[in-house]
This record gives structure tokens, C-alpha cells and sequence, in this order.
């Protein structure tokens, strides 16, 4: 079952486009896998399926109605989370409840059900023995992992991961690739991640997208960084 799909996309910052004609599909229950060189619009493509750009034309689907009208619930990791600074007030704890909010409400009451969630999605990215740490103080990999456990605890039925490993040591990524895989086997979570780490990932991913620049003479003298899907059928 489809739950997400870009049609004949079009889209640019400037005059010209950095995403051109762009066509997939992903399914539901699916861990892909979006990797290209530096600049070929990963998170530009990851940004218009969440609804966060407006494409110049073309469109874009999330179960099968226009993905700003839709009700799903998305967790999204951006890139460069890390930037939370020395100064940010939060405890790690704080922020990873915060991730419920959404599905809480108004008065976000919480239950001793969604603590337990919380304190699961701490544990699963190996995080909870500093849930009274201030987030400033930590280390670039550990933000991320706390980012991912913020977006974990949201309880998503679709998680976009925009480069989520940078700052991590090798043991912690493999734990983490390992954590992602779990999560689209045991909760049928669908997961859309960014990544330069292809390698690393071995048969974890259910497919691959690979975003290329455009090297034709034509969008040459047009613009180095227009893109397109190269591969990525469905199996
Ligand atoms: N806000 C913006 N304003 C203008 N140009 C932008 C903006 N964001 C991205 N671009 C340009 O669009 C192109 C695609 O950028 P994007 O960040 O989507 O690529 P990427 O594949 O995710 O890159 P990276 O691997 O370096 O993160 C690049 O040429 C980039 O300079």
C-alpha cells in the first residue's frame, strides 16, 4: 500500500529548479533509504513529502490526500540537531516528553503509560541514564540519539530522519540501524532516512533512492544541482 507519493515534482529556491520532474512512491510499513552526493536535494525532497516546501508543480500525497491536509502522525529528526547550544534550559527528559504533545493534547496529562513510553525511548537509544542531564551539555551524537527518542516517544506512524547518525561512534550508529529495523518489523513503522552511511546499514533497508545531479549539457549551463531519482523502484 502506497502512503506516499511525489508526482512529477518540480522545485527550486531560485530561478532555477533543484528538484526536476521527481516521481516516487513509498510504502507503508517500508525502511528506505534516500542517499545522493552533497547538494543533490535530499533534504529539499525529504522537506516537500513533509509538507514543509510547496512544490512549483507536481504533487505531492501522504495517504492518498495532499500532505498538508493530512492527519498521520509524523516524526521528524532534522538535520543538524546538534545546535542546540550550552544554554538550552531543558533536561533530556523534558524534551523527550515534549515529543508527546501532540498526541496528548491540551492539557498534556500524562499517564503513567506514556511515561513508560518515554522511559522506553530513552533506553532504546541508550540515553536514559542521563535523563537529568540539560541537553546544552551533551555531545553532538548524544542530542541526536535524544532527538530520536523525542520523535520515538510521538509514537509516529511514519519517522523522517534527516542524517540522524552524525556524531555518533560506529557502535552507537550499528545500534541505531539495528533500533530502526526493529521498529519497521515489530510496529509496522514506515521510515524514511536520510543518509551518507549506506555501507554501514548492510541489508537493513528495505530500498535505496539515490539522488544524482543532472550532468546533461543542457542543465549544466542551466544549473549543477537539478536532480533526479536514479533508482528506486519498489521490490
Ligand atoms: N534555503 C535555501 N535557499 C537557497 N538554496 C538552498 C536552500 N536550501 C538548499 N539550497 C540549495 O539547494 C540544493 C539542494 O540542497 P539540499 O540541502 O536539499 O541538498 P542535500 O542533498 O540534502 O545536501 P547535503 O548532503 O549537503 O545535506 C543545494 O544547491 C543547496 O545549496
Amino acid at each position: 500500500m502506497i502512503l506516499s507519493s511525489m508526482r512529477d515534482v518540480v522545485f527550486g529556491y531560485g530561478k532555477e529548479p533543484v528538484i526536476d520532474q521527481l516521481s516516487l512512491d513509498i510504502h507503508v510499513g517500508e525502511f528506505v533509504g534516500i542517499t545522493g552526493p552533497n547538494g543533490s536535494a535530499k533534504t529539499t525532497m525529504l522537506k516537500l513529502l513533509l509538507g514543509l516546501l510547496q512544490p512549483w508543480s507536481g504533487t505531492v500525497h501522504m495517504n492518498a490526500q495532499s500532505v498538508r491536509g493530512s492527519k498521520l502522525n509524523i516524526g521528524y529528526v532534522p538535520q543538524q540537531v546538534a545546535s542546540f547550544n550550552s544554554g538550552f534550559p531543558s533536561t533530556v527528559i523534558e524534551l523527550v516528553r515534549s515529543g508527546c504533545y501532540r498526541k496528548l493534547g491540551l492539557f498534556r496529562r500524562f499517564t503513567s503509560e506514556q511515561e513508560a513510553i518515554v522511559e522506553r525511548s530513552l533506553r532504546e537509544v541508550g540515553m536514559w541514564e542521563y535523563r537529568n542531564a540539560r541537553v546544552g551539555e551533551l555531545s553532538g551524537g548524544q542530542k541526536q540519539r535524544i532527538c530520536i527518542a523525542r520523535a520515538l516517544a510521538g509514537q509516529p506512524q511514519v519517522l523522517v530522519l534527516d542524517e540522524p547518525t552524525t556524531g555518533m561512534d560506529r557502535r552507537s550508529r550499528e545500534g541505531f540501524y539495528d533500533l530502526m529495523r526493529h521498529y519497521a518489523d515489530v510496529h509496522g513503522l514506515t521510515i524514511i532516512m536520510v543518509t551518507h552511511g549506506l555501507e554501514e546499514m548492510g541489508n537493513r533497508l528495505d530500498r535505496t533512492i539515490t539522488l544524482e545531479r543532472q550532468e546533461s549539457e543542457e542543465w549544466q549551463c542551466l544549473s549543477t544541482n537539478s536532480c533526479s531519482v536514479l533508482s528506486g523502484q519498489a521490490d
